[in-house]
């Protein structure tokens, strides 16, 4: 999938304009789209990046990295998924990064989002659904969860098996087990839990454009 994934972010490409400032997500198809960018950088204005990840390598690329406070709304907004179903409608968050990813997105007139062919399935849900919580709550927000979706959250570890901190500091429950019939409405059940910063769903504000990576691309 390696080569789809590189496929799906050198289409991306000719969605950056001259002059402009890019939104930046994160993972490893983004990183082939920070490479493409790399490539340009003196065409754009810079990037806001949805990670310390991303950031560090648009910056070993000469991209200057902005702070969204600063930007106003953004034109375009480039990132990978876990999962895309037909709607563009998307579950993130794979690599922890869904809050800052979901801001960007917000502040975004076109979210392009780049994927391969294994992310696109009929009904979300088999990639486990990621949620970022306060610390404090993790446990009330895991029972919360269960009673809302009657599946099985499990707090993420890392490789030595202690828990994932995202870069807000905070933990990440995935919720394991689901078919999403109603992403919408799933996506704001979660959001009303108390200590929920945000869930990996993007139902409200789904992809504009969604690439398929392969020979040639696909434009959905
Ligand atoms: O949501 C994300 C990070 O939080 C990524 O976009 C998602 O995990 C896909 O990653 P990859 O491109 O490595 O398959």
């Amino acid at each position: 999938m390696t080569e789809a994934k590189r496929q799906a972010a050198e289409k991306a490409i000719e969605y950056v304009e001259d002059g402009m400032i890019v939104g930046v997500g994160t993972g490893s198809t983004v990183a082939y789209f920070i490479d493409a960018l790399g490539r340009i950088g003196d065409r754009i204005k810079g990037a806001v990046s949805s990670s310390e990840q991303s950031t560090q390598r648009l910056r070993a690329l000469g991209i200057e990295v902005l702070d969204l406070n600063s930007t106003g709304p953004l034109s375009l907004y480039v990132d990978g998924a876990d999962e895309c179903d037909p709607h563009k409608r998307l579950i993130k968050g794979g690599g922890a990064a869904l809050t800052r990813e979901k801001i960007i997105a917000e502040a975004s007139e076109k979210f392009v989002c780049i994927v391969d062919p294994a992310k696109q399935v009929d009904v979300l849900g088999r990639f486990p659904l990621p949620v970022e919580v306060i610390p404090m709550a993790r446990s009330l927000v895991a029972r919360e969860l269960l009673a809302i979706t009657r599946a099985q959250p499990v707090w993420r570890q890392d490789a030595e098996g202690r828990g994932v901190v995202t870069d807000n500091g905070n933990a990440i429950l995935d919720v394991h087990g689901l078919a999403i019939t109603d992403p919408v409405a799933l996506e704001q059940a979660i959001n009303q839990i108390p200590g929920v910063v945000s869930v990996g769903l993007f139902a409200r504000r789904p992809a504009d454009v969604v690439i398929v990576g392969g020979e040639p691309p696909r434009v959905l």
